[in-house]
């Protein structure tokens, strides 16, 4: 079998501060094959951008185990990680202005990250990656001059100057309109069929409904997956498909290592249980669980 891109087993982040301990993971598995696109949704403070910045080598993980592209991020060294954040992983951020250069042209901004040596194949490759987010034509202009749109197109082909396996981008549509924001995320896709594995923190339902696999965080733990349905997967384009509004998705809960599922707070809310107690039946491969008899 071959190896996954990203593996995380019982990840656990804790923040230590003077006065706290903020338990930011709580034991995240997770499993992305490679060549997959996956969104990353989940309330504020749920801890995506805690994983993210754990998978992109930016923090460091405090327990369990966490594999990417082969490499163990436990096991690295200090310039082992400058390796891997340079070769390995690619990062959008949606503050785009912590990747660009405001007085140097996308061109140039394009090659500055790049370690190959021969100058010409460096602004081949970089023309290439303006031309793969559609912006060509703009190469010689200055970042400056840009809209938020482009510059975060420009910023895209600079997380790939090095042909990393992962493409990371932490609410990359964050800052722009509904538009601009279907453009940017209409490149992921196109990437991810030409075989880029990303994976995406997004805000953006609406958005999350396009991509084949949006994995949902809740307290640190991955909670729920949604799947999606066939019929839409080979229409991903087709503008008579309304994503903002069309049930896209399959949604399936996450049994854990443990045996553990998380309940939805609404279901639970809707349950009206009087403490933490339910009853728990096997009937025809299901599994109920009901609020206990009154005794
Ligand atoms: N450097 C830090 N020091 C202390 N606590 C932190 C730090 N970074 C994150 N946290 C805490 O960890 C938890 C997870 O935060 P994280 O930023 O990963 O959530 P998030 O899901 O990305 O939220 P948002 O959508 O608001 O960006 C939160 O309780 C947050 O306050």
């Amino acid at each position: 079998m071959s190896e996954a891109m990203i593996q995380a087993d019982g990840l656990v982040k804790i923040y230590k501060t003077k006065q706290t301990e903020v338990l930011a993971l709580q034991g995240l598995d997770l499993t992305v094959e490679a060549g997959e696109l996956t969104a990353l949704i989940g309330n504020s403070g749920s801890g995506k951008s805690t994983f993210l910045n754990m998978i992109g080598g930016l923090d460091r993980p405090s327990a369990g185990s966490l594999t990417v592209c082969g490499k163990n991020l436990f096991k690295m060294s200090e310039k082992e990680l400058v390796e891997y954040k340079r070769d390995t992983v690619g990062f959008v951020w949606q503050n785009n202005g912590r990747n660009l250069l405001p007085y140097l042209s996308a061109l140039e901004n394009v090659m500055l990250p790049m370690h190959l040596s021969d100058k010409r194949k460096k602004k081949e490759k970089a023309l290439e990656l303006l031309e793969r987010v559609g912006m060509e034509t703009k190469k010689n202009s200055k970042m400056s001059t840009m809209s938020g749109g482009e510059q975060q197109r420009v910023a895209i082909a600079i997380a790939l100057a090095n042909s990393p396996g992962l493409l990371l981008a932490d609410e990359p549509t964050g800052s722009v309109d509904t538009r601009t924001a279907d453009v940017i995320f209409d490149i992921f896709t196109e990437l991810n069929k030409a075989g880029q594995t990303i994976l995406i923190v997004t805000h953006d339902v609406a958005l999350s409904k396009k991509v084949k696999r949006v994995v949902a965080i809740r307290d640190g733990k991955i909670s729920s997956e949604r799947i999606l349905k066939e019929k839409y997967a080979d229409r991903l384009k087709e503008i008579t498909v309304d994503w903002r509004n069309e049930d896209t998705q399959e949604e399936y809960v996450i049994i854990d290592k443990a045996g553990r599922v998380q309940i939805p707070r609404e279901i639970l809310d809707k349950m009206n249980l009087r403490d933490n107690k339910v009853k728990l039946e096997y009937q025809d491969d299901k599994v109920i669980i009901g609020a206990p008899e009154e005794i």
